[in-house]
């Protein structure tokens, strides 16, 4: 099952709710949420009284991208606020092990990011531990980005090292994605697809709809 995660990063702040609303009505599974830290990346979002605030304007699943250094500090508190996946970057993370078993005891689903730079190898001792990787296609911090082309092979190489293993965990990919890319970024094995401007940029509806029409191919193979 693939599913879109539309980025709110670039969603109208002033009509943060209508925007969210409407990109439930159109046909997002997840809705994605992007915490900066001003210091694991260079730019300051939004945190938990935002998360807090929009909850109520969507049961849609909240897809917390935490590009915060040391997130264990705040977990809890999205957990609190109404986050219902939390993806913590390995980069970020000095005990990335317990940071995930700490995510999991909060009963929320695991997610573990990987900057573009970052080896899957940083995965080995963890990919037992996250429901869901996900893989930057960006290096993190803005939106608007463009798409890295060597992430299509690092997707490729996931999706095999996670078949090999037996295990069916999700691979999220976000930044730079649009409907020129969608299809080559689902063939190498994304099942979850972040995107921000491309869908908050213009219609949102539109948009939704060309999205979930490249991925409603896929989804009778
Ligand atoms: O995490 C990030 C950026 O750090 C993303 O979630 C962006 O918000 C995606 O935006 P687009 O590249 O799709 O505009
Ligand atoms: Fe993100």
């Amino acid at each position: 099952m693939i599913k879109l995660s539309p980025s709110i990063l670039a969603a109208d702040f002033k009509n943060l709710s209508d925007n969210i609303q409407k990109a439930d009505q159109a046909g997002a599974q997840y809705i994605h949420i992007d915490v900066m830290d001003g210091d694991f990346v260079p730019s300051i979002s939004l945190g938990v009284p935002v998360i807090q605030s929009i909850r109520s304007a969507t049961d849609k699943i909240f897809d917390v991208h935490l590009m915060v250094s040391n997130p264990e500090r705040y977990i809890a508190d999205f957990v609190k606020a109404g986050a219902d996946i939390i993806t913590v970057h390995a980069e970020a993370c000095k005990h990335l092990d317990r940071t995930l078993n700490f995510i999991k005891q909060n009963g929320v689903k695991v997610g573990v990011a990987l900057n573009p730079s970052t080896p899957l190898s940083a995965l080995d001792y963890v990919l037992d531990l996250v429901d869901m990787v996900l893989i930057m296609t960006v290096n993190p911090g803005f939106g608007g980005q463009a798409f890295i082309a060597g992430m299509y092979d690092k997707v490729t190489r996931l999706r095999d090292m996670i078949k090999d293993k037996g295990f069916n965990t999700d691979i999220e990919v976000d930044g730079g994605i649009t409907q020129d890319n969608l299809d080559k970024i689902i063939e190498a094995g994304a099942n979850v697809i972040v995107a921000g401007s491309s869908i908050f940029q213009g219609d949102i509806k539109e948009n939704i709809t060309s999205f979930n029409n490249i991925i409603s191919k896929y989804e009778s193979m």
